[in-house]
């Protein structure tokens, strides 16, 4: 016996949070909940503005359609759903047949767009390997290259991620490195796409010795995952991506030509967050990944995130919109 359930939720975000060009007021988003012989599976689905291709309206649509089908004991093409749909229902499944481990990698990578001295702070108190993103591209370019320089200074061990969210033109990011000392770019775990364009991005890494990440360029049609010169890592924002089955395909990929595979959000609630991290565990078990987004909400939804104190918005407050 199968049912299956669809609430709507809409979350208010911290104060500051832009995307690309918009402040995300409020996070909105689908909670699917699947029903087989009395066990009961949670799986979400969040397309992010200016991210997606889908909104939030076209998705639920969507997911109400194929949730109708698995209801109905029918094979589900989550492969061409919306990426969102796909991760969400994907999940659920999997957390439905006891496939997705209930163990996650909570460890994160400390994210600052603001004051670095703050980043040392966090630093200075983490446990284990010392793991920081700090996004760059919003400012001058000297300015990121100073502050990188200082914190591969300031705490040799330390690897820094970068991202630049394709910002730079080819002479910007060549100002970038400038002000990073030699010695100190191996510090640089890597940058995450400098460039407009994936091939100026590739020479940048090839020419300045700083390890570059795919992130949007893993979403562009025809990307294949390969080995390239100056190429570290690839970023997987699962809620972009598609189903388990396709991001997990992409972290194979990446491991057999050597790549590091880094799961990261898309500003998911803290029911996707910890989803996340319980992929993270499972899949790239020694790699930190990309989740200190938690910060970015006032309020977390139906689970707490570890450590976090915000108010945790039960599934009993959400609107249900559809059942069957
Ligand atoms: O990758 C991380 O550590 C956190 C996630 C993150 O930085 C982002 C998630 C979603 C959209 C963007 O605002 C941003 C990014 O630029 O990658
Ligand atoms: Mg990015």
């Amino acid at each position: 016996m199968r049912s299956a359930k669809l609430f709507q939720y809409q979350l208010p975000m911290d104060s500051g949070v832009i995307l690309r060009d918009q402040r995300l007021v409020t996070r909105e988003g689908w909670v699917v909940e699947l029903c087989q012989d009395q066990q009961l599976a949670y799986g979400e689905i969040a397309p992010l503005p200016e991210f997606s291709v889908e909104n939030v309206a076209e998705a639920g649509e969507q997911a109400q359609q194929l949730l109708s089908q698995w209801v109905a004991g029918e094979t589900l093409d989550l492969e061409s759903a919306y990426p969102s749909v796909a991760f969400g229902i994907s999940c659920a499944i999997a957390e439905l047949a006891a496939e997705l481990p209930v163990t996650g990698n909570y460890l994160v990578a400390p994210l600052c767009s603001g004051d670095p001295d703050d980043l040392v702070e966090r630093l200075n108190q983490m446990p284990g390997d010392k793991v920081a993103k700090i996004k760059v591209g919003m400012y001058e370019a000297v300015r990121d290259g100073i502050v990188a320089n200082m914190l591969l200074e300031a705490i040799p061990d330390m690897q820094l991620r970068l991202d630049a969210n394709r910002q730079w033109t080819p002479l910007k990011a060549q100002q970038f490195a400038k002000y990073v000392k030699p010695e100190h770019r191996a510090g640089i775990a890597f940058l995450e796409e400098p460039c407009r364009l994936p091939s100026d991005s590739l020479a940048f890494a090839q020419q300045t010795g700083i390890n570059i990440a795919w992130d949007e360029t893993v979403r562009d049609a025809g990307f294949e995952v390969k080995a390239e010169q100056g190429v570290a890592a690839i970023i997987i924002k699962p809620t972009l991506i598609g189903s388990l089955e396709r991001c997990i395909a992409l972290i194979e990929q990446a491991h057999a030509v050597g790549l590091t595979a880094v799961i990261s959000s898309s500003i998911e609630s803290s029911l996707g967050l910890n989803q996340l991290a319980r992929l993270a565990q499972w899949q790239t078990p020694s790699v930190i990944p990309g989740l200190d987004t938690m910060q970015l909400f006032q309020v977390q939804l139906m689970q707490s995130w570890p450590g976090c104190e915000l108010p945790v918005i039960p599934l009993s407050e959400l609107d249900m919109v559809w059942h069957k």
